[in-house]
């Protein structure tokens, strides 16, 4: 596995970022810099604008305030859902169409889609249309697809919230795969367990405003805020 510099990773500043709908602010104007090579865990119960800054942060959604700057180059980058996003073609084909997208000549893309594959453990199910895959095996192969883009930041959206902890398993083996490689990680999750087990830092939302932002070792033994010490408790819902 070729290691990426991590060195190279640009810091994320999101500057008075905010997303307003018919005039009713989702997103509060929000500061928030990621930098360095970390895996951050952006938390907060259902509700909380966890996807939608995620969304803006990967450039899907345009704040309506604020802006999102990248402080250096703009990174590889990519983005893996709760419900993968797949085409309506095999497992392997869809890895062979993001190479060629990539401008991978073809006579290396099978190559190095089987290789993904087999990383993922989906290499049996090269020629199952991805979209009869289960729930899990789909977000193997997302995870799949997205290695393939070697990025430099992966952003996660509840990657796990529809599984079971098998699936979890290989999902959270994949995140610290990705790490491993040199991939600063963003995700976002509401379990506190996941959290422990994955979180370099954490990032909290409540009610479309960043409450706090620490090492997760500072967020899980000494909390700077009240709503932080109730989501811990299991007490914090919208
Ligand atoms: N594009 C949009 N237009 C209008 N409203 C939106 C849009 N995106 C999100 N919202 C609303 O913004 C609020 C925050 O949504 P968001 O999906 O970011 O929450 P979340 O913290 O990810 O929650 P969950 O854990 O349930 O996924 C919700 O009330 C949602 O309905």
């Amino acid at each position: 596995m070729t290691r990426l510099d991590v060195t190279a990773i640009p810091p994320l500043a999101l500057e008075g970022v905010g997303f307003a709908h018919r005039g009713q602010p989702l997103l509060h104007p929000t500061d928030l810099r990621l930098e360095g090579y970390r895996r951050t865990l952006v938390m907060g119960p259902n509700g909380a604008g966890k996807s939608l800054l995620m969304r803006l942060a990967h450039g899907l959604l345009v704040p309506t305030v604020g802006r999102v700057r990248w402080e250096g180059h703009l990174p590889r980058q990519s983005m893996v859902f709760q419900r993968p996003v797949l085409l309506r073609r095999s497992a392997l084909a869809n890895l062979t169409y993001v190479l060629a997208i990539h401008g991978i000549p073809r006579r290396r893309r099978k190559p190095l889609a089987r290789e993904a594959l087999e990383r993922f453990g989906l290499a049996a199910l090269e020629a199952r249309p991805a979209r009869v895959l289960s729930g899990g095996e789909q977000q193997r192969l997302a995870l799949a697809r997205a290695w393939l883009v070697e990025p430099e930041v992966l952003f996660l959206d509840e990657p796990t919230s529809a599984l079971d902890p098998a699936a979890i398993k290989a999902v959270e083996d994949a995140v610290n795969d990705f790490h491993r490689r040199g991939t600063r990680i963003v995700m976002t999750s509401h379990d506190l367990h996941q959290a422990r087990r994955l979180a370099d830092d954490i990032v909290l939302l409540f009610d479309g405003r960043l409450i706090e932002h620490c090492p997760a070792e500072t967020f899980f033994t000494a909390p700077a805020s009240a709503e932080a010490r109730a989501f811990i408790r299991g007490e914090l819902v919208w």
